[in-house]
């Protein structure tokens, strides 16, 4: 098994995330890179899969947005980096605001002319983790959350966030009115955490584990299995996206995606809405489109 480059390592999630990875895949490289000790091409050379986790997180009263003006500039770095070190890895992007800093990756890797959308993916497994365990919560503890699949489809930061109870699998069995609370949660759980840490950061033992659950996903697909994930993608660049795009207006998107051992091998349709997530949807899609626009426009100055 190859190499797997944690960009961000010395962080709160990144040193857990890097812990994890070493653990379970005992012959998997992992390597770190720490700010200010000169090493990112070291970490990023021959590595087939790149996390990034680098960059700061929110305070109390902080948005996601608000972390864009520090985060653009590290992740646009970073990505230089890789994109003359390691064009062909898969890279999967962390830091916030995942909906902005993951067209400021793929700006900077089209500019470099190694810009392959089937291998970038912004992490949002955090929302799938979290659609389910407060789905489960909601009905009494009766099912694990584990045994729960719940689509989450969007983007990564409060009403781009849309998880999709009407396809649970197995079927949820609460109303709108019950499922309200549930939907809000997940899509302002982060806000959540960072309110209760009082200034000492946002979530990160379970992005840690949400992240793992992601690189594990594709370290299978890397040994030859098909694996589904979902994750932020740029949708015209992958097969079955192209039309996905363009019937929602926008380039970027939380999906569920076919992954194979080059990356991304197909977008996997969102599937029949309910009404009440039809309405959602356009929330989401609203925002979605400033996000990405910041984070395109920042690499057009
Ligand atoms: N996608 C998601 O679901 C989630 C994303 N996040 C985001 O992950 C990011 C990291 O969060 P934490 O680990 O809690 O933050 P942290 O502050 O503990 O760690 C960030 C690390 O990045 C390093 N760093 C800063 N500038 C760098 C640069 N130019 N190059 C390389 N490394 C650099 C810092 O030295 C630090 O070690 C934040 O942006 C946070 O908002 C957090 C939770 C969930
Ligand atoms: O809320 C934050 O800033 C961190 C994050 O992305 C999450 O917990 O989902």
């Amino acid at each position: 098994m190859g190499k797997i480059a944690l960009i961000g390592a010395a962080g709160q999630i990144g040193t857990p995330l890097s812990l994890l990875c070493k653990a379970v895949n005992t012959k998997a490289k992992v390597s770190g890179y720490l700010p200010d000790n000169g090493g990112l091409k070291k970490a990023l050379a021959g590595a087939d899969i790149v996390v990034v986790t680098a960059g700061i997180a929110r305070k109390p009263g902080m948005t996601r947005d608000d972390l864009f003006k520090t985060n653009a500039s590290i992740i646009r770095d970073i990505f230089s980096e890789v994109a003359s070190t390691c064009p062909n890895a898969i890279s999967c992007v962390v830091t916030n605001p995942v909906n902005s800093t993951v067209p400021v990756a793929a700006e900077t890797l089209k500019k470099a002319g190694v810009f392959e959308p089937r291998r970038l993916f912004g992490v949002t497994t955090l929302d799938v983790v979290r659609a389910s365990t407060f789905a489960a919560h909601a009905l009494g503890g009766n099912i694990e959350p584990k045994q729960l699949r719940v689509p989450v489809i969007g983007g990564h930061s409060g009403a781009t966030i849309l998880p999709l109870y009407s396809q649970a699998q197995p079927v949820v069995q609460l109303s709108d009115e019950q499922l309200a609370p549930v939907i809000n949660r997940v899509q302002f759980g982060g806000d959540e955490i960072v309110k209760s840490k009082q200034g000492a950061g946002s979530a990160t033992t379970c992005m840690a584990y949400a992240g793992f659950r992601f690189v594990k996903a594709l370290m299978s697909a890397q040994s030859g299995q098909s694996v589904t994930e979902e994750a932020y993608v740029y949708l015209p660049g992958i097969p079955g996206g192209r039309e996905l795009a363009a019937e929602l207006g926008v380039d970027y998107f939380a999906v569920k995606v076919q992954i194979g051992q080059k990356g991304a091998t197909k977008v996997l349709p969102i599937g029949d809405l309910s009404g009440n997530e039809k309405k959602l949807l356009e929330a989401a899609l609203c925002e979605l489109k400033t996000n990405i626009a910041t984070g395109v426009s920042f690499m057009s100055v």
